[in-house]
C-alpha cells in the first residue's frame, strides 16, 4: 500500500483562471488615491476576541477622523446593542463631521435591514451597506439555493433598503451592494446580481450608488482578483453611475497586492482597516496602501504622519500588538542591524540635505513622515559592521569617528556583541568607547606645558608624570604636535611615528569641545589615543599622551620581563 501523506496538497482545487485575454490593467499606473473607507469599527470589530466597547469604539472614530477618513463603516447596527448604541451616539452628539459619511453594514433580510434604519434616524448622510453571499460554495452548501434564490434575496434586499430611504427623505441616503464572496462568485453570475441591484436602485451619475466586490476570502493570486475586477469593471451596467470598490482580506498574504492591481483594473475605492485587523488573517491594511502610494510621491489623502498614536489608540481599541515588522508601523522597520545595510544608511544620510528627494538606501520612506526619528535606524548586534557603530556614535553623541577609527572600535564592539549574544545598546557603546578610548592608558599626563616660537619652529617643554616617575621632556618641530612627538620620543627613547590624526569640534558654540583621535604607528604595531579637551591643543595632546601611553606600558613590561 502507498505510504499515507498526512500532509495532502491534493485534497486541494486550483483556482480555475479567469478567461480576459485582452487585460489592461497591467499597464496602468495608478496616479492618485482611491476612495478610502475604513472598516475597522465593523469587520476589525467583528474579528477581535473581545468587540469594542462604544467607548473604545469612540476612540477609534476619533482617531479615523484624525487620520482624515471621509466614509467610515461604523458598525453591523442590528447585530448588538453596542453597535445600534454607537450609531445613536455619533448621531444624537453630533459627532459626525459634515464631510465625514457613516456606512453601515446589514445583511438582506427585512428584520435587520428594518433595525439598520432604525439605527440611522435623523443622520445627515449615510451609506447603507447590504450583502450576501453568491459564491459557488455559500449557494451550494450554506444557503442551498440556485443562482435565481440567490439573485431574488440580492433583490429582495435591495428593493427593502431603498423602501425604507424613501421614509426618510431627510437623509442623503447612498446605497451599497456587495456580492459577499465575490472571489468565489462566477464574475458573471456576480456582474447578473450586481446588475439587478442596480436595476432596483437606478443610480445615476450625480447620485451613484456603490458595488463593493470583496475578496471575502482571497483565493488566488492578486493578478487573477485584478482580472475578476477588470472583467466586472467592463460588464457592469451603468458605469458611469456605479462606484467600484474592493474590499480584500489577506489569507494568502496579497491583500494590498489585490487592492493596488485592483485599483489599476478599475476600482475607485477601498475599504479596510488600519493595520490590516480582521477577519483571520485580516482586511487590507490601509496605512501600507497607503504609505506605498505616497512612497511614489502620491498623496495619499490620509495623514498617517502621528504613527505611534496610532499603534497606541489601535492596540488600545483591538487589544493586538503591532508585529515589529508590520509595515510602515512596526517598531523595527525602519532598523537596520545588518552591517552592509547600516553603511549604505549611513552614507546615503551623510549625503542627504533637507530638500533633496528621498533616494536612501534600504529605507523606501522617510521616517520622520510617519513621526519617527533617525534615532534607531541603525541597532548594532554581532551582525553589525563598523558603519553602524560609527552612525551610532555619531547620531546619539557627536563623535564623527575617522574610517580607521571606525575599523578599529568596532571590532571592540564586535567582540563585546559576540561574547553577550545581546544587542548593544547606544548606552553600552559609549561605555565601551570612554572605556577603550577617553579613559584608558591615564598613566602618562603632562603637568604644564608651554610653546615658544624658535624662529619658524616651535620648542615645547612640559613636566610629564610617567608611571608615577615626573620627568621635564622638551623638543622642538615644525608644528606643536610635531614639538610634543620630538619631546616624548627624546624622554622615552622609544621610536614611533604618527600615522593617523582626526579632529573636530563637539557641539557648537562657545562652549563647545575639541575632540581629536590619533594613531600611533611603531614597528607593525598600532596605538590608538582620543581625547576630548576646551582647546584642540590639548586635546592633540592627551589623545597623543593616550597611545603613547600605551607604547610605553608596552616597553616597561619587556623591560621588566
Ligand atoms: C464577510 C463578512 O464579514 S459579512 C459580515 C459578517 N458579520 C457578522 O456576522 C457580525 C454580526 N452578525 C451577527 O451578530 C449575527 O450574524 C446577526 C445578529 C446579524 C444575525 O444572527 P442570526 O439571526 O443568528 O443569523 P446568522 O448570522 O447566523 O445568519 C444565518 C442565517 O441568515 C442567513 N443569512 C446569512 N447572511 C445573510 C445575508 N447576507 N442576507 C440574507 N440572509 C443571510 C443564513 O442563510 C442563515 O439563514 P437560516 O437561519 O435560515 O439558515
Ligand atoms: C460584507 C463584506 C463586504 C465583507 O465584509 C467581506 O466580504 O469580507
Amino acid at each position: 500500500m502507498a505510504p499515507q501523506n498526512r500532509f495532502n496538497h491534493r485534497k486541494y482545487v486550483p483556482f480555475a483562471p479567469v478567461a480576459l485575454k485582452d487585460r489592461t490593467w497591467p499597464d496602468q499606473l495608478i496616479t492618485r488615491a482611491p476612495r478610502w473607507c475604513s472598516v475597522d469599527l465593523r469587520d476589525g470589530n467583528q474579528a477581535l476576541i473581545e468587540p469594542m466597547s462604544v467607548a473604545q469604539k469612540k476612540q477609534m472614530f476619533d482617531l479615523l477622523l484624525e487620520i482624515g477618513f471621509k466614509e467610515i463603516e461604523v458598525g453591523f447596527p442590528s447585530a448588538s446593542q453596542p453597535d445600534f448604541d454607537f450609531v445613536r451616539y455619533l448621531i444624537e452628539e453630533n459627532r459626525i463631521p459634515d464631510d465625514v459619511t457613516v456606512q453601515v453594514l446589514t445583511q438582506a433580510r427585512p428584520e435587520l435591514i428594518a433595525r439598520t434604519y432604525e439605527a440611522l434616524k435623523g443622520v445627515k448622510r449615510a451609506i447603507v451597506h447590504v450583502y450576501n453571499s453568491t459564491s459557488v460554495v455559500q449557494r451550494e452548501k450554506v444557503f442551498k439555493m440556485d443562482k435565481a434564490g440567490i439573485k431574488a434575496i440580492a433583490v429582495e434586499g435591495a428593493r427593502l433598503v431603498k423602501e425604507h430611504a424613501a421614509q426618510h427623505p431627510e437623509t442623503e441616503w447612498v446605497f451599497q451592494y456587495s456580492p459577499e464572496s465575490f472571489t468565489g462568485t462566477e464574475v458573471d453570475f456576480a456582474v447578473e446580481v450586481c446588475n439587478s441591484v442596480i436595476d432596483v436602485w437606478q443610480p445615476n451619475p450625480d447620485r451613484p450608488c456603490i458595488i463593493n466586490l470583496p475578496a471575502t476570502v482571497e483565493m488566488a493570486t492578486p493578478n487573477v482578483f485584478a482580472d475578476q475586477i477588470e472583467l466586472f469593471c467592463r460588464q457592469v451596467k451603468r458605469r458611469d453611475s456605479v462606484v467600484i470598490s474592493l474590499h480584500t482580506h489577506n489569507d494568502r498574504g496579497c491583500a494590498v497586492a489585490a487592492a493596488e492591481l485592483g485599483v489599476m483594473a478599475g476600482a475607485d475605492r477601498v475599504e479596510g482597516t488600519l493595520l490590516g485587523n480582521g477577519e483571520r488573517t485580516g482586511n487590507m491594511d490601509i496605512i501600507t496602501m497607503a504609505m506605498n502610494l505616497y512612497s511614489q510621491g502620491i498623496d495619499p489623502m490620509l495623514d498617517f504622519s502621528d504613527m505611534d498614536k496610532i499603534c497606541t489608540v489601535s492596540k488600545a481599541c483591538t487589544q493586538i500588538d503591532v508585529h515589529p515588522r508590520q509595515p510602515y508601523a512596526g517598531d523595527l522597520v525602519f532598523t537596520a542591524f545588518s552591517g552592509s545595510h547600516q553603511d549604505a544608511i549611513k552614507k546615503c544620510l551623510d549625503l542627504y540635505q533637507e530638500g533633496d528627494s528621498w533616494e536612501i538606501a534600504y529605507l523606501p520612506i522617510d521616517p520622520r513622515d510617519l513621526g519617527r526619528t533617525y534615532q534607531d535606524v541603525i541597532r548594532v548586534n554581532s551582525q553589525s559592521g563598523k558603519g553602524g557603530v560609527a552612525y551610532v556614535l555619531q547620531s546619539k553623541f557627536g563623535f564623527n569617528l575617522p574610517r580607521w577609527l571606525q575599523i578599529d572600535f568596532s571590532r571592540v564592539v564586535q567582540k563585546e556583541a559576540e561574547v553577550t549574544g545581546q544587542e548593544i545598546a547606544a548606552d553600552k557603546i559609549w561605555t565601551l568607547f570612554q572605556s577603550t578610548y577617553l579613559n584608558a592608558h591615564q598613566d602618562v599626563s603632562l603637568d604644564n606645558f608651554t610653546f615658544e616660537k624658535v624662529g619658524e619652529r616651535e620648542r615645547f617643554s612640559a613636566g610629564l608624570n610617567c608611571f608615577g616617575q615626573s620627568l621635564d621632556i622638551e623638543g622642538e618641530g615644525d608644528g606643536v604636535v610635531d614639538a610634543f612627538v620630538e619631546a616624548i620620543k627624546k624622554a622615552t627613547n622609544i621610536e614611533f611615528e604618527i600615522m593617523e590624526y582626526g579632529e573636530h569640534a563637539l557641539g557648537q558654540g562657545a562652549d563647545a569641545e575639541a575632540v581629536t583621535y590619533i594613531q600611533l604607528k611603531h614597528g607593525l604595531e598600532r596605538y590608538t589615543g582620543v581625547a576630548i579637551s576646551r582647546d584642540i591643543v590639548s586635546s592633540s595632546l592627551n589623545a597623543l599622551l593616550r597611545a603613547a601611553g600605551q607604547l610605553i606600558e608596552e616597553a616597561r613590561q619587556r623591560s621588566a620581563a
